[in-house]
């Protein structure tokens, strides 16, 4: 008598794991929702954090608690000595994620209230964690170019301020309000994988610092958020606009996945895209430098001949990787970029799997040997 084999879904594909009411992208419309509002609309007329309360809260805040909002984040955004002493310290040579990941482990390690449970501590770790994370990502930013850190500007806005702790000084408006849209963007996507990794290890009851940390090494691989900086070597590697169309024949012929297309989702063209190219367009016709021009015209085409050789569609890694590029900002910042954003979708999926947990802990077929003895006499 032979076994029934379960159907196996790999990569847990179409799988419904739970609920959630953070977000959804809605069928009819193709669109993303931040708590039932659509992302375009939040990214044409809302900040990033007011997006970060309305993920925390459900709701937006009105003036007076924005208000508050905004003094405790920038009170909040300085690190300690100790912290900036063990950042300075980490090698060189590791990538930025890996600092980042060793910030969230210690901010855990020093917080006595690692443990606690409850939405209120949740809320408070979480915009901890909304305010340091841009210091430490400016200061490593600085560290490795041989320069010592700016402080964090209490009276300068999220981005603002992020600018200014990086470069020592704050661009015109419209290149800010690019970076914030994409922080809109990127701040949440309902079950991907770095969200799913944030909630088992929830799951579990651990802290919030450890499934944070989790999800920025389930972030940091180049089939999820490390795309970014994969799509700007990637572009490097090609060069020429005019290669473009036969590189990608190559690379297409040996396999190879193209990075900053195709999405799990969706499968005719990720609804964050449209907004972040317009954004991103603009800051191109703003630099028009030959360099700039050159290296957009070899995006544009790659995407182009993505779509028609294959019909798949760039994901919003695509158009974040030019952006990012186009701010001045090196490649391999632009997954922090990412933690800084999705850090607020993680502590909104945090707090709500342990409204209502259960230990996430799925099946596997077995295809080892069978049962054997142990051999005899070793
Ligand atoms: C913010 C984000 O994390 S967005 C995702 C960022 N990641 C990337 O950009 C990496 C490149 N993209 C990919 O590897 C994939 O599209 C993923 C991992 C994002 C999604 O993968 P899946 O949902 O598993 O798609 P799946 O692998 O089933 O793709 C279906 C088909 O399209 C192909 N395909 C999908 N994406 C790509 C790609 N980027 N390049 C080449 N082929 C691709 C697959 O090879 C597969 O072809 P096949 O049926 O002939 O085997
Ligand atoms: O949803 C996904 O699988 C990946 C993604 O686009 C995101 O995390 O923003």
């Amino acid at each position: 008598m032979t076994a029934t084999i379960p159907e196996i879904h790999r990569g847990l594909a179409g799988v419904v794991v739970d609920t959630t009411a953070i977000s959804t992208v809605f069928e009819e419309t193709n669109s993303l929702a931040y708590r039932g509002y659509p992302v375009q609309e939040l990214a044409a007329h809302r900040s990033f954090d007011e997006v970060a309360y309305l993920l925390w809260h459900g709701e937006l805040p009105d003036a007076g608690e924005l208000e508050r909002f905004r003094a405790r984040e920038r009170a909040l955004r300085p690190l300690d000595r100790t912290t900036a002493e063990l950042l300075a310290g980490l090698p060189r040579t590791c990538h930025p994620m890996d600092v980042l990941r060793t910030a969230v482990s210690f901010f855990g390690a020093e917080d006595p209230t690692e443990d606690e449970e409850g939405t209120a501590g949740h809320l408070a770790k979480s915009l901890g964690l909304l305010a340091k994370l841009p210091v430490v990502v400016a200061a490593d930013h600085r560290r490795r170019l041989g320069q010592d850190p700016i402080q964090p500007d209490p009276d300068l806005g999220y981005a603002e301020n992020f600018f200014h702790m990086c470069f020592g000084t704050v661009p015109a408006p419209e290149v800010v309000r690019c970076f914030e849209i994409s922080l809109i963007l990127y701040a949440e996507h309902s079950f991907n994988a770095s969200t799913f990794t944030a909630r088992v290890v929830t799951s579990t009851l651990s802290d919030l610092y450890s499934a944070v940390t989790a999800a920025i090494g389930a972030l940091k691989g180049s089939l999820h958020g490390g795309a970014n900086e994969a799509v700007m070597h990637m572009l490097r590697e090609i060069g020429d606009p005019e290669q473009a169309a036969d590189w990608l024949d190559r690379a297409l012929n040996e396999k190879r996945k193209i990075m900053g297309f195709g999405h799990r989702v969706y499968k005719h063209g990720d609804s964050r895209v449209p907004i972040m190219q317009e954004a991103t367009d603009r800051l191109v016709a703003r630099a028009a430098s030959p360099e700039t021009t050159r290296l957009a015209a070899l995006h544009s085409s790659l995407r182009h001949a993505m779509i028609s050789r294959k019909g798949i569609h760039p994901n919003l890694d695509y158009p974040a990787a030019l952006a990012y590029r186009l701010m001045g900002f090196d490649v391999p910042m632009f997954t922090p970029l990412f933690v800084m954003s999705r850090v607020a979708g993680w502590t909104a999926h945090i707090t709500e799997q342990l409204a209502h947990n259960a230990l996430i802990r799925p099946l596997g077929v077995y295809t080892g040997p069978a049962q054997r003895p142990l051999p005899q006499g070793v």
